[in-house]
Parts: C-alpha cells; sequence; structure tokens
C-alpha cells in the first residue's frame, strides 16, 4: 500500500505542457509609426521636452511596427476607456487562444478540471476566469482562480499555483490563461517613468493547458522540472520598481521606476542561488564553490581589493534561455549577470520587436520563437525567468519531450527574423522634434 502511494504521489507531481496558444490579435491593431504619432499628437499636455523622451524612449525601445494596441487607444479613447473597452481586449484573447489550444489538443472545454487566470491591472466581477468559464461551457465542478495585481512575472505564479493544486489531485486538466490588461491603462499624463508604460506594453496573452495525467505524456511538449519563486517586495527601492499609481494630477498608469533593471538583477540573483543548485551538474557547482573559495582566500591576502567574482556557468545545465523582454535594459542587464551571447538572447530581443513587452505572457511568445526556429529538440532543457512588480522573479526549468516544429503565432513572419536591422522609423519620421528650440510647448507640434 505504501509503494502504492508512493507512485501515486510521484505521478500527481508530474507537471506536462500539452500545448499552449499565443494571442494574435487582429491586423487593424498594430501600432504603425502612424498610429502612435496621432496618439502623441491628441495628447495635448505633451510639450517639445515630452516629445523628445519619447522618441528617444521609441527608437531605443527594441520595438518594431508590427504590436498591438487595444481598439479603444487606436480609435483615439485612450483618455476615457470603457469597461467593456477592458472585456473586449479580454474576449478578442479568450476567442482566439483559448479556442486554438483546444483545437490543437483536441481537449474539450469540459475535460477541464482547473482554470488559473492572471491579468494584472484588471479585475472585474465576475471575475475573468469565470468569464472563461462560462464562455466556453465548462462543468459545474471545475475550479476557477483569477490572479491580479501580480505584474509581469505573474505567468508563472499561475504555472506553480496550478501544479501546486495538481499535486493534490490526479489526472487533472488545467488550462492556464496569461495576459494583460491595456485597454483601461493608457496613461495620459507627462510623467516620464509612467510614459514609458505606453512605449513598451502591448497587447497580448497565452493559453497553455498543463496536465499531471500520465495518459498524455506522450503527446506533450514539454515537462516541468522544477519551479523557483523570490519576492523581493520587502525592500523598498525594489517594490517601487514597478507601481501602478496615480501621478501629481491625479492620472492613472504604471510607474517603472530607472532602477528596475537593477531590481530584476537583485531578484534574479536570489533565485537563481535557490535554483543552480537544483538544476546544475555537481562538476559545476564544485567548480564554482572551489572558485569562490579562492577568491575570499586572495582578498584576504590582498587586503579585500575588489574584483569581480567567480561566475557559475548556467549553461553546463541549460540549453535555451527563455528571458523576459521587459525591456532593452532588462534583456541586457539578465544577459549580461548569465554571461549569455546575443544568440542565446535572440528570442527576447526578437518577441520584444515583434510583440512588445506583453507582460505575464511575453515569455510564451519567446519560447514559441525557439520552437518556430526549430531550436527545441527531445532532451533539451529550457530556463524560464519571469519578472514582474513587487519585485519578483520566477523561473522554471523544462526538458523537452519531443523535437518541436509548430510555428505558432509567429508562423508568418519567422522567416523574417531576425531582421537586417533592428532600427525603427521613428527618428527618421520624427527625428526634427530635436532640432526645434523650446519655445512654445504643449501641443504645438504637430506630428504629421
Ligand atoms: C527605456 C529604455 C528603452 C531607454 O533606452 P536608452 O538606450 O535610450 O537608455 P537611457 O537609459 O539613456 O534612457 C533614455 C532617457 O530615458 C530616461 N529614462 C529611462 N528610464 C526611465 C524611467 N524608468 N523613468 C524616467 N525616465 C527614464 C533616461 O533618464 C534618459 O533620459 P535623458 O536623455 O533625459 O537622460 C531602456 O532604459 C529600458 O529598456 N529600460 C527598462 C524598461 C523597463 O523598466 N522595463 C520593465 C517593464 S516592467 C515589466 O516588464 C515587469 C512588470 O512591471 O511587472
Amino acid at each position: 500500500w505504501l509503494v502504492w502511494q508512493a507512485v501515486e504521489r510521484r505521478r500527481r507531481a508530474r507537471c506536462y505542457l500539452l500545448d499552449y496558444a499565443c494571442h494574435k490579435p487582429s491586423d487593424d491593431r498594430k501600432v504603425t509609426t502612424e498610429h502612435a504619432g496621432a496618439i502623441i499628437e491628441r495628447n495635448k499636455r505633451l510639450g517639445l521636452p515630452e516629445y523628445r523622451f519619447l522618441l528617444k524612449v521609441i527608437v531605443n525601445s527594441g520595438i518594431g511596427e508590427h504590436t498591438y494596441s487595444p481598439r479603444n487607444v487606436l480609435n483615439g479613447r485612450e483618455e476615457c476607456p470603457t469597461q467593456q473597452d477592458a472585456l473586449d481586449e479580454m474576449d478578442d484573447f479568450f476567442d482566439d487562444a483559448v479556442a486554438e489550444v483546444f483545437a490543437k489538443t483536441g481537449v474539450a472545454p469540459r475535460d477541464v478540471d482547473l482554470v488559473v487566470l492572471n491579468v494584472g491591472s484588471f479585475a472585474p466581477e465576475p471575475s475573468l476566469a469565470t468569464r472563461v468559464v462560462r464562455r466556453f461551457g465548462m462543468r459545474d465542478d471545475v475550479m476557477a482562480y483569477n490572479l491580479s495585481g501580480m505584474g509581469c512575472s505573474a505567468g508563472l505564479v499561475s504555472v506553480d499555483l496550478a501544479r501546486n493544486v495538481m499535486l493534490t489531485r490526479p489526472r487533472t486538466m488545467a488550462l492556464v490563461l496569461t495576459s494583460e490588461s491595456c485597454a483601461p491603462n493608457w496613461y495620459t499624463g507627462t510623467d516620464k517613468s509612467m510614459m514609458l508604460g505606453n512605449c513598451l506594453f502591448r497587447s497580448g496573452g497565452t493559453a497553455a493547458l498543463l496536465t499531471n495525467d500520465p495518459a498524455f505524456r506522450s503527446r506533450a511538449k514539454m515537462e516541468l522540472r522544477c519551479l523557483v519563486r523570490a519576492h523581493i517586495g520587502a525592500q523598498d527601492d525594489a517594490h517601487a520598481a514597478a507601481v501602478h499609481r496615480e501621478d501629481a494630477d491625479g492620472r492613472l498608469g504604471v510607474s517603472l521606476s530607472k532602477a528596475l533593471p537593477k531590481a530584476a538583477v537583485r531578484a534574479f540573483t536570489e533565485n537563481l542561488q535557490r535554483l543552480a543548485p537544483r538544476i546544475l551538474p555537481a562538476g559545476e557547482l564544485s567548480r564554482f564553490a572551489a572558485r569562490l573559495l579562492l577568491r575570499k582566500l586572495l582578498r584576504r591576502k590582498s587586503a579585500g581589493k575588489a574584483a569581480e567574482g567567480p561566475k557559475i556557468n548556467f549553461k553546463t545545465g541549460v540549453d535555451h534561455f527563455c528571458l523576459h523582454p521587459g525591456g532593452t535594459a532588462v534583456i541586457e542587464a539578465v544577459r549580461k549577470s548569465l554571461g549569455l551571447n546575443s544568440y542565446d538572447v535572440e528570442p527576447a530581443r526578437m518577441t520584444l520587436h515583434r510583440w512588445g513587452n506583453t507582460s505575464a505572457s511575453s515569455l510564451w511568445y519567446v519560447l514559441a520563437y525557439m520552437e518556430a526556429k526549430r531550436r527545441l529538440k527531445a532532451g533539451d532543457r529550457v530556463l524560464m525567468v519571469t519578472f514582474g512588480s513587487g519585485f519578483k522573479c520566477n523561473s522554471c526549468y523544462w526538458e523537452v519531450t519531443k523535437d518541436l516544429t509548430d510555428a505558432g503565432a509567429w508562423e508568418d513572419c519567422i522567416a523574417d527574423y531576425p531582421p537586417e536591422t533592428m532600427v525603427n522609423p521613428y527618428m527618421e519620421k520624427f527625428g526634427w522634434v530635436n532640432d526645434l528650440s523650446s519655445q512654445g510647448q504643449g501641443g504645438a507640434f504637430p506630428f504629421f
């Protein structure tokens, strides 16, 4: 009986990624240079300093010409979003990605035992998780959880929650939904730390099916090996790094502090300290420990002269790095701290270019890029790393169970990536704002 119990527990602890689908909004929701110019021009509070700031940030943001915005923003109603605008953006996501993941896997909505949804800054009642249950006609014993306010790293919080529920229930099918609501959250003021979000955040979302049912093992794409969460929200600057708040004039938006990339690296270090012993080979861990010891001895001899510490080589245990594309500075900070090369961070950079920062769903687009590029082979190990307000760093480590070839949401454009140049046309089109004198601000500079 004890052996049977142990086997059952091991079975329940399995977590397979059956499949996932990334939302691709319709082409009429693309934010072209013209759209961006028109949105900026509409905001009569902006003056020359804000134009120059926006130009600099957009040019260096790493974002291209094909990201998506909600309809109310494109149609000129960003100042007065309605509840329906926000629901419409979510429904577009559900109707596309959720329907697609069911179609791809052959799983029916009534087979779903558990729904976990995370959308950071839109929490209507009834909840969005309930909206999915209703929209797809799920069973009345389905367990539905709705997470909000958890920022860009909530995607892996949802995976963790699904995994923990599955630990208590055999043969569970979990639908994990990850997105962010842009429609009610366009910032219309002039605080630069809040204007930044308008340049980075775009519409997107992912639906994934996870299960611990061994019957699906042969059809699964990846198996979860471990998941680690780090939360440094007790530190003041880390807590203030990404905050949904009102500016001095009472306009709501997400403020991103200049210290955010540093907070991300700190949370990342915290996370890696617990992750490394679980995923790296003993040889690499002992090499690192020996180098650390040697450094301590040498430092004692040279009376504490500061030198760069030894670095652990994550490539000894990881084949693919699936990093949250939070922004160019965030990707670069992580690249440096892990000692990665441009091939390793290409999926994150290309995702930022094609889709923008779609918040918690971003990392699934990064994974989809790897798959579309046919990088993921059976037995490969994938490390997912996400950052988000709190400040949190969550990571998980997957093993690919078969060669993956699905181009998914990248299907119509993967051949164009990486593009020959990442230069976007904003400087060419709006570079003239840098030549203007600072007289006459406040909507006096038509963009067209
Ligand atoms: C915004 C950038 C693309 C700009 O790149 P640049 O190469 O131009 O670099 P830069 O640092 O010189 O910045 C250009 C100008 O913007 C200003 N600037 C930069 N960051 C700022 C901020 N947070 N608030 C206010 N101003 C800021 C700089 O002072 C400078 O102004 P001046 O020229 O006057 O000196 C980059 O800094 C970047 O990627 N930053 C990180 C973005 C970020 O926080 N992403 C996380 C999203 S949140 C997320 O994903 C998780 C979550 O929220 O949950």
